[in-house]
């Protein structure tokens, strides 16, 4: 997408072997772009069970209504053309954003790139710990929206151009808890709006996972109109 991040957020420069991992994933010519949903799916899952294992020993970190459901939700916007994972799990602080979504704690990771260069297959990218980064198989600017119990709501945003920022989040629904990662779609990849797509994507990679997850579709945009009803009535 032609925005540009926004200009009173704080910039940052993502670490070299992150950008170098991002232009791979960028460029590559990988075709099973599915797996995006994968691992954000994985990452949601993790999440999820990160605030149900707390809330064993403290119920007080669920909050209370909706913030109480450990579930993830799928919202396909048409209009926007943006295709976004919601979980209610653990969430990040503006420091878990910067640390995690910034830089890679894996020392596997660098023979993963090197693999990845010459091999240019992408599917086994979640087990070095850097699945998130596939969002951009499809996505070409990316918000990370997040709320943690110990901090404010932030959004995190990047265009895997090499650096990414932060923001306090002063105009998104709060989320009371959990993180929501929103995908501006590539043209290429406007399959991800379809409900029928996302359906099959979700039966295939939720096996495992133990939390529900459900697809909100946006009302149509182009409404069918009608034909003219031929006037040979009377
Ligand atoms: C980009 C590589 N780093 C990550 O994916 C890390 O970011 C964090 N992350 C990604 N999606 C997340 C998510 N949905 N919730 C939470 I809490 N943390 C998430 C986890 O620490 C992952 O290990």
């Amino acid at each position: 997408s032609s925005r540009s991040l926004r200009n009173n957020a704080e910039k940052f420069e993502f670490q070299a072997e992150v950008s170098r991992l991002m232009d791979i994933i960028v460029n590559s010519l990988y075709s099973n772009k599915d797996i995006f949903l994968r691992e954000l799916i994985s990452n949601a899952s993790d999440a999820l069970d990160k605030i149900r294992f707390l809330s064993l020993t403290d119920k007080e970190v669920l909050g209370e209504g909706d913030a109480t459901k450990l579930d993830m939700q799928i919202k396909l916007d048409k209009e926007k053309k943006i295709l976004s994972l919601r979980d209610r799990g653990i969430g990040m602080t503006k420091e878990d954003l910067i640390k995690n979504l910034g830089t890679i704690a894996k020392s596997g990771t660098s023979a993963f790139v090197e693999k990845v260069q010459s091999s240019g297959d992408l599917n086994l990218i979640g087990q070095f710990g850097v699945g998130f980064y596939s969002v951009y198989l499809v996505a070409d600017y990316v918000e990370v929206v997040s709320k943690h119990n110990d901090d404010k709501q932030y959004v995190w945003e990047s265009k895997a151009d090499g650096a990414f920022a932060i923001s306090e989040d002063t105009w998104n629904e709060p989320l009371g808890r959990g993180t929501e990662i929103r995908l501006h779609l590539r043209d290429e990849a406007q399959e991800y709006l379809e409900e029928s797509k996302l359906k099959e994507l979700v039966k295939r990679y939720s096996e495992f996972i133990n939390f529900p997850i459900y697809i909100w579709a946006s009302k149509e945009v182009d409404v069918e109109v009608p034909a003219d009803e031929d006037d040979s009535g009377d």
